[in-house]
């Protein structure tokens, strides 16, 4: 509210929501980043998200889930500028992520598009940051204070006790998993790592992280408390109506032991007084608790931890650490009946998959679990993005370049094929594996087109190619986007396609080529460019079509978006590009490090891609990328001339000691004064 009503920080929220707009920045409340440090990943672990909302490595992968699409495209949005080819987005049910094991002569041989090197997909690392009622949330959120009840703890119970269960079976054994919410209220917490503790029967270990990140004031998880259902308190299942029994669950409680209700518990309640306030708000006359016998959990809760507002300034936060020691007891991840039964009738799935269902890791939930009440809507971040445009289709003419957006159709298809500007509504709906309306995932192997960029751009083997591509449109000759994947990704899609296509992937890889026409003619050898988001990472391997430009003739080129050659203020340069080959190339910013010797590219490279027309280059970078990268520069700019000009004091100082009075402007100096 004050960012934006407040005239003194006008500025300050512009540049907020700029680079937050390009995917530089996320804002998100401090305590909702603790879960995965405490994750304690490494660059070769594989590490599944399963409630992912929106939040390089170069062995491992992220696979990030959430259910809802919105939330997906916000994701893809924001990991966009990661510039990671190792990671899959998917839109899964996390209770019933697909364990997507391949057995050994089931597959069919059109559907196994490339021979994967795993057979099943499990986890090193999981985080379970689950759905919950967001009570943690109320400094930031004031509507909570209006909506907030104690169902909506109960009501998710249930659900979360479901994810972590999922989400341990499709853990590695040895490996970790955080489960975390950002509630208080134990139902959601302890009640649910206790449940967990309990199916797994010792397979699975509550970690005391008292010693990790010390600097983290936090309490101990509490091994006793209350269940609130409406109007009273229940201490105990034995408390609870045979009425309140059908959302009252066993498992809420410290013992998470159950009680056979005895014959008059129905009418028990029935007299409560309910009041009605002026604001409409209902007040109940507040049980007593005290007559109600506590329940003491034996199940080490204390290593569980509770970031409490009060301790740090913080939101509230719950987590903990799980290790899985061994297998989990009764696992048989066998596809159920039901599941089969859908792999013949995907619509059959469809029609129940608005339904609770039962998990299908082989612990079966209580069945009494399906008739929880309506699971209302987690709490949400309070600056989320609805949708994202995706990059839009350019032409070399640099009007057009910045006034493209095609985020209908981001809408509609997550991300993947789509036909800029035209398509929406006209789309046929497409069809990944049995997943109606998204986007099919299939490797890209039209060789005439990869060798034509291999030699367009001379990307030699240190940067394979093949086998690591991907488009996302079943017609072959209307590839549009062609996506870029990291070796382990790849042998999840291959293991992914063994198994039918389980995993509903809404986005996946790096966006790397682009199919790119010219206003004038198609007379380029390759009708492919490089995308904005893949430059980054295939620009050590190219050693075609690409070229340097010295500050201020790289300054012009964002500014003025279109530049004839003989304009150039470094007429080599000009020469130079002219005597590329028509079509897309990539233009570098010069600096110390880039004047000779092999790119180096590292977080301070700056390159753009280009189409070199018949007499001019245009640069084809969106309106606000280019803004955001004049602001960089002028940023570099300034502090190269502060440490040029302390360089130069230090060098002066130095000749007039040996008697030198007049110093040259060393290159540097002379290229930051240019621009
Ligand atoms: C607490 S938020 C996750 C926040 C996220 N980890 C972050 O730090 O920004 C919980 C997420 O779970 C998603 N969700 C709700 N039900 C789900 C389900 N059954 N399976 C997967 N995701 C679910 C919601 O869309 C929501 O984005």
């Amino acid at each position: 509210m004050q960012l934006r009503k407040n005239q003194t920080l006008e500025r300050f929220h512009e540049f907020l929501k700029l680079e937050n707009e390009i995917g530089n920045i996320t804002r998100q409340e401090a305590v909702s980043m603790v879960p995965p440090l405490f994750l304690d990943v490494c660059p070769d672990h594989f590490v599944l998200d399963m409630c992912a909302a929106p939040g390089s490595l170069p062995d491992g992968m992220v696979m990030a889930n959430d259910l809802d699409v919105q939330r997906c495209n916000l994701l893809i949005h924001q990991t966009k500028r990661m510039c990671t080819a190792n990671l899959i987005v998917t839109n899964n049910e996390a209770q019933h992520f697909p364990g997507c094991r391949a057995d050994k002569n089931g597959s069919k041989a059109s559907e196994m598009e490339i021979e994967p090197q795993i057979s099943q997909l499990l986890f090193d690392r999981v985080l379970c940051d689950v759905p919950c009622s967001g009570d943690g949330t109320l400094r930031k959120a004031p509507d909570m204070w209006r909506k907030w009840n104690p169902g909506m703890a109960n009501g998710l119970h249930s659900l979360q006790i479901q994810i972590a269960m999922r989400g341990l079976s499709l853990l590695k054994v040895g490996g970790r998993m955080v489960y975390s919410t950002c509630s208080m209220n134990p139902v959601e917490d302890e009640a649910v790592v206790a449940e967990i503790l309990r199916k797994c029967g010792g397979s699975v270990e509550l970690v005391d992280v008292s010693s990790e990140l010390p600097q983290l004031v936090r309490r101990p998880g509490v091994r006793k408390w209350k269940v609130r259902d409406k109007d009273l308190w229940l201490a105990s299942h034995r408390d609870a109506s045979k009425f309140q029994r059908s959302h009252i669950l066993q498992s809420m409680f410290p013992s998470g032991k159950s009680y056979v209700a005895p014959a008059n518990k129905d009418l028990e309640h029935e007299n409560d007084e309910i009041v009605i306030s002026e604001d409409g708000i209902q007040l109940t006359e507040d049980t007593s608790t005290e007559d109600l016998i506590e329940e003491v959990s034996d199940l080490p809760l204390e290593h569980c931890m509770r970031i409490v507002p009060h301790d740090q300034n913080s939101g509230a936060f719950f987590i903990a650490v799980l290790q899985k020691v061994s297998p989990l007891p009764a696992i048989q991840e066998k596809p159920s009946k039901k599941r089969s039964l859908f792999k013949k009738n995907p619509e059959l799935q469809e029609k129940l998959s608005d339904q609770v269902t039962r998990d299908n890791s082989g612990l079966e939930p209580d069945s009494r679990d399906v008739a929880v009440e309506k699971i209302p809507e987690a709490a949400t971040e309070a600056d989320l993005i609805v949708d994202e445009p995706d990059e839009a289709d350019m032409e070399p003419d640099p009007s057009s370049i910045s006034n493209q957006d095609d985020s209908e159709e981001t809408k509609a298809v997550v991300n993947g094929e789509t036909d800029s500007g035209k398509a929406v509504g006209k789309r046929k709906l497409q069809l990944q594996g049995k997943w109606k309306g998204v986007d099919p995932v299939l490797f890209f192997k039209d060789e005439s087109i990869i060798n034509s960029i291999k030699i367009f751009y001379g990307i030699n083997e240190s940067f394979p190619l093949d086998g690591h591509l991907i488009s996302r449109n079943s017609d072959k000759n209307h590839v549009k986007r062609i996506y870029y994947v990291s070796k382990s990704v790849k042998d999840v899609l291959g293991l992914n396609f063994r198994v039918g296509q389980q995993l509903k992937i809404a986005s996946v890889g790096l966006k790397m080529f682009e199919r790119q026409t010219s206003r004038e003619g198609t007379d380029t050898p390759c009708s492919f460019r490089i995308s904005s988001e893949g430059l980054p990472v295939i620009l050590p391997h190219i050693t075609n079509q690409i070229l340097y430009a010295s500050p201020v003739d790289f300054k012009h080129l964002l500014q003025y978006k279109t530049i004839k050659f003989a304009d150039f203020v470094d007429a080599e340069f000009g020469e130079k590009a002219s005597k590329l080959m028509m079509g897309c190339c990539v233009i570098v910013m010069r600096d110390s490090k880039t004047m000779s010797g092999p790119i180096k590219v590292d977080e301070s490279t700056i390159a753009i891609g280009c189409w070199k027309g018949r007499s001019n280059l245009s640069v084809m970078v969106t309106a606000i990328d280019c803004q955001e990268m004049l602001e960089r520069l002028s940023f570099r700019m300034e502090a190269e001339k502060g440490s040029s000009a302390q360089e130069n004091k230090l060098n002066v100082d130095e000749l007039k000691l040996n008697g030198v009075s007049k110093v040259e402007e060393s290159e540097t100096i002379q290229l930051v004064a240019d621009a």
